[in-house]
């Protein structure tokens, strides 16, 4: 269940959905086929059960933001902050700021009901490290009622050195800084000010202040060890040529993963670049900049850009279930329930693995890339309805194996049972180049529509994903044989 996006203009809306057809993962990026093989045990122990920091986990893991830091320190010509908007699906907005003492008991209500909970992240909707006294005061009631839940916090950098010292003592292991330029000239058209010691700072004095202070928190942070993420704002016009150059930057300074987001531009959202007309990247432009990467720091490909106070997997937003008023007074934490889902996910995770060991080897692989759409609520499976999938998972199956490659969104097709005309149009849209889709059910309306745009729909329910992908490509096998030989 996600939030509904908000209305964009027909442009924006097929470039935000064009956006998470990004596919094309290169074997090292973005832990795509990961788990444990492709890294150290003390890292793998670190993000494993971390749905940003590990593609493999978050079939499995939820995180939530709490909303306790609106302070910001410097303005980015992109971001509009909003308190009070349940309807936007964007970083730097929330439905409610909340005191640190809210944002526990919150945390602990969302950790009671959903145990696939496994991250708290303070993603602002400002600055966590310059917002960091209610920072600091939220992980630290956290941390002392629920040990078990990772802290991650995301900063623009310019207040991070202050408070390394502190995040190695709270064992906040995972940071993420927002690194848009390392060239000042670059960066100075991103940023039209900053406040630093005091005093309001622009142009190129602004942009190296802030690029010196990014890469000095990032070069402390992971002489600590701390698993630091880099977001870059793909800016087209401005950094698209220039984020090649940032990976490279990061890459000698230790950065763990490298998020290479869209530009979200409109102006209803009010921001510089929205009312300016600059427009975000088409899915082609992020890919061509991603795969100009290729071989730096291994890149990211499931962001879905949460709001500040997103809560559950990602790609659902459960926010709404757990705002304030909805907030029982006294909450009684269930630890056990978190403990046995782990056991259960690593039990699934070994059972997992061998079945797409064993998928992969069961049908040669295709010549040419196959595309594959999933409805899945999770766990690696099969396991929705095609009516009720407000995104796929796209996974391609090529000579490199089946892997995932990003995701695309499309509002439900099905609306109270009855079945919308005009999302189904969508639908169709988004997965144009998608030649199966793989569901749970699928009724007889929608199915014959896909198959009339030369989409199979194929019901494979909780099978594990690689292993229905395995099956379909069999059938098609037989099939191509079979018409290889009458023709
Ligand atoms: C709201 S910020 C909060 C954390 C911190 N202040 C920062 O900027 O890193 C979270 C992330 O959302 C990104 N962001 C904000 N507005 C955006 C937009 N319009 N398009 C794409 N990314 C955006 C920021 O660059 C940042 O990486
Ligand atoms: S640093 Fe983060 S919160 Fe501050 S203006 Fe930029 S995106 Fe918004
Ligand atoms: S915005 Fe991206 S990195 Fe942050 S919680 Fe959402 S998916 Fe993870």
């Amino acid at each position: 269940m996600s939030v509904p996006l908000v209305p964009l203009s027909d442009l924006q809306i097929a470039t935000r959905k064009e956006l998470q057809q990004t596919g094309g993962c290169a074997a090292s990026s973005c832990g795509s086929k990961a788990g444990s093989a492709d890294m150290d045990p003390a890292t793998w122990a670190k993000v494993k059960d971390h749905p940003c920091y590990s593609e493999e986990a978050h079939h499995y893991f939820a995180r939530m933001h709490v909303a306790v830091a609106p302070a910001c320190n410097i303005q980015c010509n992109y971001c509009n902050r909003k308190y009070d908007c349940a309807n936007e699906s964007r970083p730097g907005v929330v439905s409610e700021r909340l005191t640190p003492e809210q944002a526990a008991r919150k945390v602990m209500a969302v950790a009671s009901k959903v145990p696939q909970l496994s991250v708290l992240g303070i993603a602002g909707p400002g600055d966590a490290a310059y917002d960091w006294r209610r920072t600091r005061a939220t992980f630290d009631l956290v941390a002392a009622r629920l040990p078990d839940v990772k802290l991650c916090m995301s900063s623009n950098g310019l207040a991070l050195p202050d408070h390394v010292d502190e995040i190695v003592a709270m064992n906040i292991d995972h940071v993420t800084i927002t690194i848009n330029a390392i060239d000042p000239e670059i960066g100075q058209q991103i940023y039209p000010w900053i406040f630093f010691q005091g005093r309001r700072r622009t142009g190129l004095e602004a942009a190296t202040i802030l690029r010196d202070r990014q890469l000095q928190g990032l070069e402390m942070l992971t002489a600590r060890g701390v698993l630091v993420k880099v977001n870059s704002v793909l800016i087209p016009g401005i950094n698209d040529a220039h984020l090649t150059e940032v990976n490279r930057a990061v890459k000698e300074r230790g950065a763990f993963l490298h998020n290479i987001m869209p530009l979200i531009s409109d102006p209803a959202h009010g921001t510089h670049f929205g009312l300016t007309g600059r427009r975000g990247p088409t899915a082609a432009e992020l890919k061509k900049v991603q795969d100009s990467c290729a071989g730096g720091v291994n890149l990211m490909r499931h962001c879905r850009q949460c709001r500040a106070d997103a809560v559950g997997l990602l790609g659902e937003d459960r926010g709404q279930e757990f705002t304030l008023e909805k907030l029982p007074e006294v909450v009684e934490d269930a630890p056990e329930a978190r403990a046995a889902y782990r056991d259960w996910v690593a039990e699934e995770r070994r059972d997992r693995a061998a079945a797409a060991a064993n998928a992969e080897a069961a049908v040669p692989a295709p010549e040419k890339p196959v595309l594959f759409a999933v409805c899945t609520r999770g766990s690696g499976r099969v396991n929705q309805h095609f009516g009720h999938a407000t995104e796929f998972q796209i996974y391609q199956a090529d000579v490199g194996g089946i892997r995932f490659v990003g995701h695309r969104r499309a509002d439900n097709y099905c609306l109270g049972g009855q079945g919308d005309a005009a999302r189904m149009d969508e639908i169709l849209r988004v997965l144009a180049d998608v030649p199966h889709v793989l569901c749970a059910r699928i009724g007889d309306g929608p199915r014959k529509r896909l198959l009339a745009a030369g989409i199979e729909a194929i019901e494979t329910p909780q099978d594990y994903i690689e292993t229905a992908i395995s099956a379909v490509l069999s059938t098609r096998n037989a099939r191509n044989g079979r018409a290889a030989q009458r023709a």
